[in-house]
C-alpha cells in the first residue's frame, strides 16, 4: 500500500479558553494500515478526533482528507468524502435491532452519499463479516457492551469509508472479543482501510499499529514503530509506565 497518507493534520490546535487541550499536531494516516493515537486520560486525543470529524473546529491547523483541504467542511461533507469514526461513549440506537442499526446508517449513506449501496446486501455482509450474525435481530440495549462496539463499528461500515476513526473501541470487550477484534480490524486494513485507533489496550496497540503517536498534554511526546514507542524513556515515563492509573 501506498504511503501517502489519506488523511493527514497538520499544526492542529485546539484551544479551550486558556486551556491548549491540542498543540500543533500533525499526523498522517495511510492507506491500508493502522495508526495507533495513544497517551494519559486528558492527553487530547477525542479533542483531536474531533476537529478530524469537524465536531471541533481548531484553534489553528488544517486537516486533509485525500489531499483536499476539509478543515472547514461540515461533518456530513467529511463522512461523504468516506470519513467514518466510533465513539468513546456508545452513539447507538439502542431501541433498535443490531441489523437496524446497520440499515438505518446505509439508508441515511443512500439518501446523502454519492455512491449508492444495496442496503440489504450490505448489512448481511457486513454482519457476518463482523461477527454479529448470531445477534443480528437483538435489540442493542440486549447486548453487552463489547459486541455493541463491534455494532459501532459495522455501522460506521455500512458508509463505505476509507478512513475509520476508532475511539477506545475495545473498552468492555473480553479478551476473547478483544482477539476476534483485532483480527476484524487488520482483514478492514489488508483491504485498504485506514485506521487510527485510540486506545488505552496497549498490548493490542502495539500488536496491531505499524505507526503510533504519544500525545502528552495535548502535544506530541512521541511517533514512531511499536518497538521504539515501547522503549522511549519518555513514554514510559509519560504513559505506559504508569498505564493502571491512565486506564
Ligand atoms: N468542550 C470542551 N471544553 C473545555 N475543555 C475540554 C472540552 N473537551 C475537552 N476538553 C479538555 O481538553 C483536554 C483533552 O480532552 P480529551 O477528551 O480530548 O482527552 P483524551 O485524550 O481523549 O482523554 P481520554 O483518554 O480520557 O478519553 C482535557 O483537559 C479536557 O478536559
Amino acid at each position: 500500500m501506498a504511503d501517502t497518507p489519506i488523511l493527514e493534520t497538520r499544526g492542529i490546535t485546539v484551544q479551550f479558553g486558556g486551556h491548549k487541550a491540542v498543540k500543533d499536531v500533525s499526523i498522517g494516516i495511510a492507506d491500508g494500515t493502522i495508526t495507533g493515537l495513544i497517551g494519559p486520560n486528558g492527553a487530547g486525543k477525542t479533542t483531536l478526533f474531533n476537529t478530524i470529524t469537524g465536531l471541533q473546529k481548531p484553534t489553528a491547523g488544517k486537516v486533509f482528507l485525500d489531499g483536499r483541504d476539509i478543515t472547514s467542511a461540515p461533518p456530513y461533507k467529511r463522512a461523504r468524502r468516506g470519513l467514518a469514526r466510533t465513539f468513546q461513549r456508545l452513539e447507538l440506537f439502542v431501541s433498535l435491532s443490531v441489523r437496524d442499526n446497520l440499515r438505518v446508517a446505509g439508508d441515511i449513506h443512500n439518501a446523502n452519499g454519492r455512491a449508492r449501496i444495496d442496503v440489504e446486501a450490505e448489512t448481511d455482509r457486513l454482519l457476518e463479516l463482523t461477527g454479529l450474525a448470531d445477534i443480528a435481530d437483538k435489540d442493542v440495549s440486549d447486548i453487552p457492551t463489547g459486541r455493541a462496539r463491534v455494532v459501532e463499528v459495522a455501522r460506521a461500515l455500512m458508509t463505505s469509508p476509507r478512513v475509520l476513526l476508532l475511539d477506545e473501541p475495545a473498552s468492555g470487550q473480553t479478551d476473547q472479543e478483544t482477539d476476534e477484534f483485532a483480527e476484524l480490524l487488520t482483514g478492514l486494513a489488508d483491504q485498504g482501510l485506514a485506521i487510527c485507533l485510540v486506545e488505552h489496550d496497549i498490548p493490542l496497540v502495539m500488536k496491531l499499529c505499524s505507526t503510533i503517536h504519544v500525545l502528552d498534554y495535548g502535544a506530541i511526546l512521541a511517533s514512531g514503530l511499536p518497538e521504539e514507542i515501547k522503549n522511549d524513556q519518555s513514554v514510559i515515563n509519560a504513559y505506559i509506565g504508569t498505564e493502571e492509573e491512565a486506564v
